[in-house]
């Protein structure tokens, strides 16, 4: 399944666009836990990708590897056209990473902390300067640039830390659970920045744990479950993939919804809502048919809503996790994967 919805990318001039990033069957353990069990990977350059795997799935050390803080025990990897294994110095200039492990000291202020990325890539005095300040504007980090950054609010700090990344002008850039944490709105902010830094050409691989930030940004998907990709493709695809399309009737007089509930008997119950959950495509030809039998019955819905999957029935379906768990309608399922 995974490799059936991969498509392959074009570059505007027709030509198979070189993968930014590429793996073929990454393991790791860590003593008898297998973290991952052969993950296969291929980025087009310019491109979003999301990781996405509930707590503990192993996106983070699928980063790590990536970005050569962490070597893998089996596959092979390439990242900006250098083997990981055998130039990870290369891959190192070629790439910027920010997220649990961010790289923001508290004890400096935002600029000196900028200032400090412009001595590591070896800026001059001058350069260093008018690079930090270009991105501290860019980032609305100006006002602050004098504070010390344990002052900053978790989004400012999460600006900082890609502000930071990217002094050294990374092809590539790797965000480790970016809007983990952050308010909506600091969360809308991040996703126009992750929007600015493709529309200049960079590739931008993240992970995350929130379908809608995935849904959003990434060009690819790939859920990651129990160490290996349990399906990739774009977010369309992936919906298409698993059934989850529903109508779903409320009622309010308790009567009434027995009554539904012995009309229809193949609907999902949720006897304390008095809610009915009717599978189907959500097509017109299925819904009149619905309706027909309601009407046949004599039945009137207080309320009708009609539910075409998204990527939470897909990740729910892939990972056997309920992103929503406050919704008691769905089918209790096990949570072993949850760790
Ligand atoms: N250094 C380590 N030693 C032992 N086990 C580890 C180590 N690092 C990670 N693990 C285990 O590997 C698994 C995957 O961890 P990882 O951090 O990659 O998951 P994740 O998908 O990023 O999760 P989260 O969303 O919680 O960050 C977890 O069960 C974790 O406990």
């Amino acid at each position: 399944m995974p490799s059936s919805v991969m498509p392959t990318s074009h570059r505007a001039d027709g030509h198979p666009s070189p993968a930014a990033v590429s793996a073929v069957g990454l393991r790791k353990s860590y003593g008898d836990k297998t973290v991952l069990d052969g993950i296969d990977l291929s980025i087009p350059a310019g491109s979003v990708f999301a990781l996405l795997g509930p707590n503990g799935a192993g996106k983070t050390t699928v980063v790590k590897i990536l970005s050569t803080l962490i070597t893998a025990d089996g596959g092979q990897s390439r990242v900006g056209g250098h083997d990981l294994a055998a130039d990870p110095q290369a891959v190192r200039a070629a790439i910027g990473v920010t997220g649990q492990f961010s790289a923001v000291d508290g004890l400096i202020t935002g600029e000196e902390n900028m200032l400090l990325m412009a001595d590591l890539h070896h800026l001059s005095r001058g350069e260093g300067r008018r690079v930090a300040a270009e991105l501290l504007e860019r980032f609305d980090l100006t006002e602050a640039a004098k504070k010390p950054a344990s002052t900053y609010s978790g989004g400012m700090k999460r600006r900082l830390d890609i502000a930071m990344t990217l002094v050294g002008d990374p092809r590539i850039i790797f965000l480790d659970e970016p809007t983990t944490g952050l308010d909506p709105r600091s969360r809308h902010n991040m996703w126009q920045i992750i929007r600015g830094l493709v529309s200049g050409g960079v590739t931008v691989f993240l992970t995350t744990q929130y379908l809608e930030e995935a849904d959003q940004l990434a060009d690819q998907i790939a859920v990651l479950n129990d160490g290996r990709i349990a399906a990739q493709g774009t977010a369309e695809e992936l919906k298409r993939l698993i059934p989850g399309g529903h109508v779903r009737l409320r009622f309010s007089d308790p009567a009434v919804y027995r009554a539904a509930v012995a009309a229809l008997g193949e609907a999902a119950r949720d006897d304390e809502a008095l809610a009915l959950r009717v599978p189907g495509d959500g097509s017109q030809r299925e819904l009149r048919s619905l309706l027909g039998r309601l009407d046949a019955a004599g039945i009137e819905a207080d309320e009708l809503t009609v539910h075409t999957p998204d990527l939470d029935d897909v990740f729910f379906a892939l990972t056997g996790t309920d992103p929503r768990p406050s919704q008691s309608s769905l089918p209790a399922q096990s949570k072993e994967n949850v760790r």
